[in-house]
């Protein structure tokens, strides 16, 4: 049965995108990789395609961190601290659940991430909710779909 994993979304079909892997036994983190060339101006955050969705079981979230390479290195961050890629994401539809890597360029020039350079992670994990949960309701789309209030 199928529990978690990666897909291609469709508007990337064919072109080349590889599902992510973790690099080591041990490691955490399924490194994402940018689906597009991509150019990060500098003070300003960009989001990368991946070109990918996740599947996952109810009550499992995949949350997004950066490669700490590519914090070091290049002095990149994630806009949002860590990415939280709910399971109902997957196939919304607005967007299918593609998931997009909010990057911050700290530095002092453009820097592009080519196609196929990993710069994210992400990790699937458990949540836990309160005792009085009550959600309800479908997802539509994602940054910001459930609206301000
Ligand atoms: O780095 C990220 C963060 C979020 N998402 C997608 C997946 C996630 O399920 C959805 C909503 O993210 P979040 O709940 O963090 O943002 P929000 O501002 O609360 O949006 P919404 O109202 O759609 O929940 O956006 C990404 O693709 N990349
Ligand atoms: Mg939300």
């Amino acid at each position: 049965m199928k529990q978690r994993g990666f897909e291609v979304v469709t508007a990337y079909a064919g072109q080349g995108i590889a599902l992510p892997q973790r690099k080591t036994a041990a490691s955490a983190g399924y490194d994402l990789a940018a689906a597009a060339d991509t150019v990060l101006s500098p003070g300003r955050v960009t989001l990368v395609p991946t070109g990918l969705k996740a599947y996952m079981q109810p009550g499992e979230v995949l949350c997004i961190s950066i490669r700490s390479s590519m914090a070091l290195r290049q002095s990149l961050l994630l806009a949002n601290g860590i990415g939280v890629i709910d399971a109902d994401y997957y196939g919304n539809e607005q967007n299918e659940g593609h998931i997009q890597v909010a990057v911050l360029n700290l530095g002092t020039s453009p820097l592009t991430v080519h196609k196929g350079e990993r710069l994210a992670q992400g990790i699937f994990s458990h949540y836990l909710v309160t005792d009085d949960d009550a959600a309800g309701g479908i997802r539509k789309g994602g940054f910001g779909s459930t609206g301000r209030g």
